[in-house]
């Protein structure tokens, strides 16, 4: 379904993706993790266009993406859930959810609200209320909502269990299983909370300054030496 190859992105001179060969194969979840600064974030914005690759390139569904604006791209469908949730604060869940629609036929807004407020039911409780006052869990469930509004057949998510506790990343990692396999949405995850990011994976790769330097079955990079040591903290 997406097929990065050979991807380069820089920021003036820094050079942030060094090469990048990965896929995303229809129907998985796969899931990148690595380090603060690996480039997993930039590897997200250039599959929306936002840098764009430098060298190389992106395939969505056979369709050349690595040159085309951000809300093509979009069309096409792909959506991201961004680190940091980016959602607009003083605009209710009602108008957080009417943006992410914004690209759709407003004749699916109904039954995609419905499908939302049946993932979020906490979103429905709240959509009157101003997005900026709720809390960090439920921003981030108003986050992937906003993006599931647009329709995506492939959804990307920055490190969606930043900042949250313990029992809203359970909750919020069984959802994105949930979309995976009942909505059937393909889902690329960017994490650093690797345990549970790897458990949900099909499969997964990880970055390191700018490269994929391993990649297998989640269970497979979960039980592997070097992945422990690195990234699960106390061999959890
Ligand atoms: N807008 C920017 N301008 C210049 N350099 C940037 C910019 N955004 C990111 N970088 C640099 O690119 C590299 C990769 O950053 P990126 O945010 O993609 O990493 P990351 O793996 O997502 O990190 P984190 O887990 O901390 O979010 C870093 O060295 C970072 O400093």
């Amino acid at each position: 379904m997406l097929k990065i190859e050979g991807v380069h992105t820089f920021y003036g001179n820094i050079e942030a993706l060094k090469g990048i060969d990965m896929e995303v194969n229809e129907g998985e979840i796969v899931t990148l993790i690595g380090a603060n600064g690996a480039g997993k974030t930039t590897l997200l914005m250039t599959c929306c266009g936002s840098p764009q690759a430098t060298k190389g390139r992106i395939l969505f569904e056979g369709n050349d993406i690595s040159r085309m604006p951000t809300h093509e791209i979009c069309q096409l469908g792909i959506q991201q859930s961004p680190e940091g949730r980016r959602i607009f604060p003083r605009m209710s869940v009602y108008e957080n959810l009417q943006m992410g629609a914004c690209t759709q036929d407003p004749k699916h807004f109904d039954s995609d609200l419905e499908m939302v407020f049946d993932l979020f039911p906490r979103l429905k409780e709240r959509i009157s209320q101003r997005a900026g006052t709720m809390s960090g869990g439920e921003q981030q469930m108003l986050a992937i909502g906003r993006a599931l509004m647009g329709r995506p057949r492939l959804l990307l998510l920055d490190e969606p269990s930043l900042g949250l506790a313990p029992l809203v990343v359970k909750q919020i990692f069984e959802t994105i299983e949930k979309i995976n396999r009942e909505n059937k949405v393909t889902v690329f995850l960017v994490e650093q909370n690797a345990f549970h990011a790897l458990k949900l994976a099909h499969r997964g790769y990880v970055m390191v300054n700018g490269n994929i330097t391993m990649s297998g079955g989640g269970a497979e990079l979960l039980a592997n030496p070097e992945v422990r040591a690195a990234y699960l903290e106390g061999g959890h």
